[in-house]
């Protein structure tokens, strides 16, 4: 048992946003990544699980393939079942009380080293790994892998120390109140998405962080570079044990995790159904847990933007294109639906149609393509369903974009659909995709449109107004203060920067413990107060019993 204490009130490095590289022709940075990339093309890599620090391999291997080149392949993972799963709950459990007792700082130091060896050596691997096996172009790879992952790193541990710091205010003559954040009883499951590297690493390390051990099972698609993370959180001296990772079958893992006695809290990222079955599930087993386990999940969403008749129409077309189309819409916080008043409409239209027609789109090895590949074979069916769908149906029209091949690559060309309807499917269901849908109402049923906007989904998760007019802008605030946790004036609606716009959103879209923040954290702790008396009362008697 480590029973070490600190032995002063450390103060942390103070975090900055990690500068994020442009990756121009010519640069230092360019040439670095093309070199990783290359490297990445290579050689096919061996992608064991970790479980209790041992490289784990199985019988059952599975190949990973980029998803605009399917027919490359990059690697093989070791696939594991059921008892993988409980032999990384025990390695978590094994490893708890050490973790736990190590000083807060040394923790911090930890996880400051991984944000500096992913900032440093590990960038252009990292992001290698991403772009290749999630299918980003340089600069989304770039703000996520790089930029994202490392300002979840550094603010948190900000947010532990001051955490930390909170105590109550009074403590009263002759006694001491303190509060220590525990953390919580039993092990915590990460269990994490394919489509943001830096939250498939934020997800363990966040709870890690407050003195947690882990068993993190990511995405089947996205354990390319949960492998590089987890080779940065080794190096970095993240003890065995403390962090467990996993690739099996998400139910199957869950038929062990959330039938266990240690089991403390989830930390999710996926899509709102399977959060939804999850919380069902850990309902139906309540009894069988040492503590109510912490249920935190953000989920899915159907972003918005509003036009106002006031606004720019340059700022308007760039913000939907950019916020729609960005990482081929596969953000939870991409526009998805975007509401045009009728004046602006002929204009807006044109700049729309003209920007997305100027896309190109391909492989991420050529970094003049803005737009590449969808995730798997399965997103790209259902977005070619709904695509074939709008074609056939008199409520809707395909502007531009509506072809598809996955012949090379899952490749969904970028497509604007005009719903007639507010309501037609695609203004209401996530898609996840590069998949937009506009409905122009008319200028004078602003405020029915607000409405409208607030009742359409059950998300709430991102939304912008884009106005001129601050009337329209105050009154767009107020009506949806409830459709969007993350909301924007005069911007897209993705692109949230940690330390600057916590992340999350409420309704179906998430528990809203804001993602980069000291609420997220305090998530992963139980905290104890501890009340000191220095002079105890030695008589039960009030003084006023005393007799004279
Ligand atoms: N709100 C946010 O901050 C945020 C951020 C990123 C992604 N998302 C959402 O994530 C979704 C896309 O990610 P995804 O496709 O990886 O999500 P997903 O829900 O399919 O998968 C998330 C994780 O859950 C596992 N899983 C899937 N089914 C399971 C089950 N029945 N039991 C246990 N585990 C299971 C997966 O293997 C994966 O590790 C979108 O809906 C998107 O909006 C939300
Ligand atoms: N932080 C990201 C959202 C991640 C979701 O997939 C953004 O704001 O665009």
């Amino acid at each position: 048992m480590n029973e070490s204490m600190s032995q002063g009130f450390f103060k942390v490095p103070d975090p900055v946003n990690e500068p994020v590289l442009s990756y121009a022709v010519g640069s230092k940075e360019r040439k670095l990544l093309q070199q990783a990339l290359q490297a990445a093309l290579a050689v096919q890599v061996d992608i064991p699980m970790y479980i209790g620090g041992e490289a784990v391999r199985t019988e059952h291997q599975i190949a990973i393939r980029p998803p605009h080149a399917h027919k490359h392949v990059l690697g093989y993972y070791h696939y594991g079942d059921k008892s993988h799963v409980q032999a990384a709950i025990d390695a978590a459990l094994k490893a708890k009380e050490a973790w736990e007792g190590l000083p807060w700082e040394e923790r911090a130091a930890i996880f400051l080293r991984a944000a500096d060896l992913i900032a440093g050596p590990y960038r252009y691997k990292l992001n290698a790994a991403t772009m290749l096996g999630q299918s980003k172009n340089a600069f989304q790879a770039e703000i996520d892998s790089a930029c994202e992952i490392v300002d979840f790193l550094r603010f948190n541990v900000r947010y532990m120390s001051e955490i930390y710091a909170q105590q109550p205010p009074v403590s009263p003559r002759g006694s001491w109140n303190r509060v220590e954040q525990r953390p919580l009883e039993g092990f915590v499951f990460a269990l994490t998405p394919f489509n943001f590297t830096a939250i498939a690493g934020n997800l363990p390390t966040s709870a890690a962080l407050m003195g947690n051990v882990v068993v993190w099972k990511p995405a089947n698609t996205q354990v390319y570079a949960a492998h590089v993370l987890m080779e940065v959180f080794r190096e970095a001296g993240v003890p065995d044990g403390v962090i467990n990772l996993i690739y099996t079958d998400g139910p199957e893992a869950g038929e062990v995790i959330f039938k266990h006695r240690d089991f403390a809290g989830i930390h999710f990222t996926g899509s709102t159904a399977v959060f939804q079955q999850i919380w069902k599930t850990i309902g139906e087993n309540i009894h069988r847990y040492r503590s109510y386990p912490r249920i935190v999940g953000e989920t899915g969403g159907k972003d918005f933007i509003l036009v106002h008749r006031s606004a720019d129409v340059k700022v308007a077309a760039t913000a939907i294109v950019r916020g729609a189309f960005e990482y081929q819409g596969q953000k939870c916080s991409a526009a998805s639906r975007v509401y045009i008043p009728q004046s602006l409409w002929p204009e807006l239209k044109d700049l729309i149609v003209r920007d997305v027609e100027s896309f190109k789109v391909g492989p991420v090895d050529d970094f003049t393509n803005f737009i590449n590949a969808v995730i798997d074979e399965k997103s790209f069916d259902k977005l070619a369903k709904y695509i074939d769908a709008a074609k056939q149906d008199s409520d809707a029209e395909i502007l531009v974009g509506g072809t598809y091949d996955k012949s090379e690559g899952y490749y969904i060309y970028p497509t604007v659909i005009q719903a007639k309807r507010p309501d037609y499917v695609t203004m209401c269901e996530e898609l996840f995709g590069p998949v937009l849908t506009v409905y122009v109402y008319e200028d004078g049923k602003w405020g029915e449109i607000l409405e409208v906007i607030d009742n359409t989904s059950i998300y709430a998760l991102t939304g912008a107004v884009i106005a001129r007019d601050r009337y329209a802008i105050s009154e767009a605030t107020h009506a949806l203060r409830h459709s969007a946790g993350n909301f924007y004036v005069n911007d897209k609606c993705t692109g949230a920067v940690v330390g600057q716009q916590p992340f999350g959103g409420a309704r179906g879209s998430g528990t809203n413990d804001k993602a980069g923040s000291m609420i997220n954290l305090l998530r992963w702790v139980s905290p104890r107060t501890i009340k000191e008396t220095f002079d105890p009362p030695t008589d039960y008697r009030y003084p006023f019993m005393e007799e004279k």
